[in-house]
């Protein structure tokens, strides 16, 4: 099959909003396959909760009509909604019940109705690889300049190495090439960083801005370039004449290819940038290159970006004879191992692999093998508690938002990075939970104002946005205390932004290794954090696909979840009235989240621009799903989800008819979805290649690349030109 042919989706072939036994559904009432010590039991959980608790039929009448049948359309009174249709009916005395009962029945499908039994997730014995993060060495133990082990305690203040750096900073120091292995946060930036400058520092001729490149740092976004440039330019507080610069696309290239004309020694780019400048800027040139490093190695391979690595090196190659190679990455892939056959010379492979680790036997020496850094799974950080949900499709938006208030409103303090598979998706979930959480919708109702909470506060990141705008949103998460941060895996890799606490995975991705790095924006440098994965029932599998490769996550009930609610009297129901509710009362909880999705539905009901918006990101998500690698295909299947289910969780009321995943479609047209990038085909391998790329947002910054999505605004400078040489 062709590379795009399995992204033409045919939504008549899908299960109709009726027909909730899909195959998917079946399938998850099955045991799951009992692999790696994950072990459904037998007896399965209902989703549709038990009554215990629930109030009696009398409370019941006031708002939920009786359910015919299944697919049928309960009345849920929703605060905020006037409509001339069904008349209120009064209450009690008081005010807010006057107001609470002049409020009309609002249609919505009923939320807890017809899903699919959610399987039971045993959790295994699966013994994650731990690494240990510090040691008790100091940094002045190395033989380094005075003025950089100054600059490391002062400025950085940092005090003890960490076991990567404790290993790989002495290697390099030497003049050998590495292949360096260690988990997310550990301290791999400067693992590189130290000994580059101190080799550039110690050079015999002092080195000259007009010299050109002596280093160059190639990363897989222009957030990680920024961020490495912003450590580089710290370790060089004491060197002046050492320049660095960034290239990554977003911004002008005259001003660019100007910053090259003047002169840029450690030189930090994404590839296809620095290949845009390759081909098109004269001033640039190789002569003294030094230093090749590959930050997030991996990634820049599954990029697509093999052929833009081979032109970089060949335009090394040309130029210079012989440069110190360093490839690093907490997810090390047989493509990186090929890569360092190709390109290192007899290299050091460096891998945490426990504390007691040293280099003086040969079994030892054996475990960092780049054959066994593959092998042996994905370390972990130990103070990171992983989380699975399994949630319904009918039931994910509202479960999101129930945990988004339970962490940042009621809980506060916390910090929360949420992962999509598309921008579109990010752009309409950042629109309607701010609407709709913050209560923007209706403002101008008295009991709709905003709540005061600071801790609400919703950014997003993705690559579509201009560059501007990513480089403000990326320095404003960077500096917040709280907050949540929408994106797309733009922001999975790399990037070290303090005090996150907890790492949302909406839509799973599509490989463990991206997973590990999506979690690992949490947990950094042996602090805690927490992760949440969602999941449908059909996709619980996946968990199984996880810990077979050492990764292990607990069970969260969406109940627990949903139950944050109840702190949240936005959601009331109306025959609740003022009564303080006592403890979490199962049919009050789901009634909460029934009005919640009223208010979600009726928000992107609100107007046909709406309407569109959400089919949008509904569109987009369902091109990503047909976009997961053919050894996940059996758990992410296009087949196996219910359309009509899956609209709700967009605030559609019904799942649109002769849906095409191509974002052009219009309605009753369906469109062959071609790759955005025509180029991508040819660099990447077959489909599971394309369909990574398609999935993730990864821009070289090359302008002639992936198509951009309309943008906010226009493309400026980059917010932060200080940062910039
Ligand atoms: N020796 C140290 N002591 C304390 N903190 C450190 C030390 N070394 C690095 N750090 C801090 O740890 C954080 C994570 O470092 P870094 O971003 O280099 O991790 P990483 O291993 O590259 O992570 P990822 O795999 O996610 O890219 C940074 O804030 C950095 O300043």
């Amino acid at each position: 099959m062709e590379a795009d042919e399995g992204l033409i989706l045919n939504v008549s072939s899908l299960p109709s909003p009726e027909s909730h036994h899909s195959a998917g559904h079946k399938r998850c009432r099955k045991p799951l396959p009992s692999k790696d010590k994950w072990q459904p039991k037998a007896l399965k959980r209902k989703l549709q909760w038990a009554d215990e608790g629930a109030p009696s039929k009398q409370k019941h009448k006031l708002s939920v009509s009786p359910i015919k049948k299944c697919t049928q359309e309960a009345n849920i009174c929703v605060k905020g909604n006037l409509s001339s249709k069904s008349p209120p009916k009064k209450h009690s005395a008081d005010r807010q019940n006057e107001s609470l009962s002049s409020r009309p029945f609002i249609k919505t499908s009923c939320l807890f109705k017809n899903n699919p039994e959610i399987p039971e997730i045993r959790r295994g014995g699966v013994k994650q690889v731990q690494e240990k993060v510090f040691t008790s060495d100091s940094f002045s133990q190395l033989d380094l300049h005075p003025h950089l082990v100054s600059t490391i305690t002062t400025v950085l203040k940092l005090s003890s190495m960490t076991s990567v750096q404790k290993q790989t900073i002495p290697v390099l120091l030497k003049g050998k090439d590495a292949l360096v292995r260690s988990q997310t946060g550990s301290g791999k930036t400067l693992a590189y960083g130290i000994p580059l400058v101190q080799s550039l520092q110690g050079m015999k001729s002092k080195i000259q801005r007009s010299d050109g490149p002596y280093a160059l740092i190639l990363v897989p976004t222009r957030e990680l370039a920024l961020q490495s440039f912003d450590t580089v330019q710290k370790l060089l507080k004491p060197f002046t004449w050492i320049v660095p610069g960034v290239l990554m696309g977003g911004e002008k290239r005259k001003s660019e290819k100007a910053r090259l004309r003047k002169g840029i020694n450690i030189l930090i780019s994404t590839p296809g940038r620095l290949i845009d400048h390759i081909k098109s800027t004269k001033c640039i040139h190789f002569h003294r290159i030094q230093w090749l490093i590959m930050d997030e190695a991996d990634r820049i391979l599954d990029m697509g970006f093999e052929k833009d690595v081979t032109v970089i090196l060949n335009a090394l190659n040309a130029e210079s004879e012989r440069w110190q190679n360093v490839l690093l990455s907490a997810t090390l892939t047989e493509g990186v191992t090929r890569l360092a056959d190709i390109s290192l010379h007899d290299p050091v492979s460096i891998a945490i692999v426990d504390e007691t680790w040293d280099r003086t036997t040969p079994e030892q020496e054996a475990m960092c093998s780049p054959a066994r850094m593959v092998e042996e799974g994905f370390a972990i950080p130990e103070k990171l508690k992983q989380h699975v949900v399994l949630v319904p499709s009918k039931l994910r938006l509202v479960t999101l938002a129930a945990f988004i208030l339970g962490k940042c409103k009621f809980e506060k303090r916390h910090k929360m990075i949420v992962f999509f598979s598309s921008c579109e998706q990010v752009e309409f979930h950042h629109e309607l939970l701010l609407k709709i959480l913050l209560g923007g919708q209706k403002a101008e109702e008295p009991e709709r104002l905003p709540l005061p909470s600071s801790h609400l506060k919703f950014l997003r990141l993705h690559g579509s946005m201009g560059q501007e705008e990513r480089t403000a949103v990326f320095q404003e998460f960077l500096q917040c205390k709280t907050g949540i941060l929408l994106c797309t895996d733009v922001a999975a890799r790399g990037l070290d932004l303090p005090q996150v606490t907890w790492i949302v995975q909406y839509n799973a991705p599509a490989s463990p290794a991206e997973y590990v790095h999506r979690i690992g924006r949490t947990a950094r440098i042996g602090c805690h954090g927490n992760s949440l994965l969602v999941l449908t029932p059909s996709e619980a599998e996946y968990v199984n696909s996880l810990a077979s490769h050492k990764i292990n996550v607990s069970e969260m009930k969406m109940e627990d979840i949903l139950s944050s609610l109840m702190k949240d009297d936005r959601f009331k129901g109306r025959q609740w009235g003022n009564k303080k509710s006592r403890g979490v009362n199962p049919q009050e909880v789901r009634e909460r989240a029934t009005v919640l999705q009223t208010e979600f539905e009726n928000y992107v009901h609100s107007s046909e621009g709406t309407v569109r918006w959400a089919k949008k990101a509904l569109q987009s998500f369902l091109r990503s799903y047909t976009t997961y690698p053919k050894t996940l295909k059996h758990i992410f299947h296009i087949k196996s989800l219910h359309l009509g289910h899956v609209a709700k969780s967009f605030g559609l009321r019904d799942a649109p008819q002769n849906l095409s995943t191509s974002m052009a479609a219009s309605p009753g047209k369906k469109t062959k979805l071609k790759p955005k990038r025509p180029d991508l085909r040819r660099k990447t391998q077959g489909k599971g290649r394309l369909a990574e790329i398609l999935r993730s947002e990864y821009s070289s910054g090359m302008d002639s690349g992936v198509s951009k999505v309309k943008r906010k605004k226009k493309h400026g400078k980059p917010g932060n030109q200080k940062m910039l040489t």
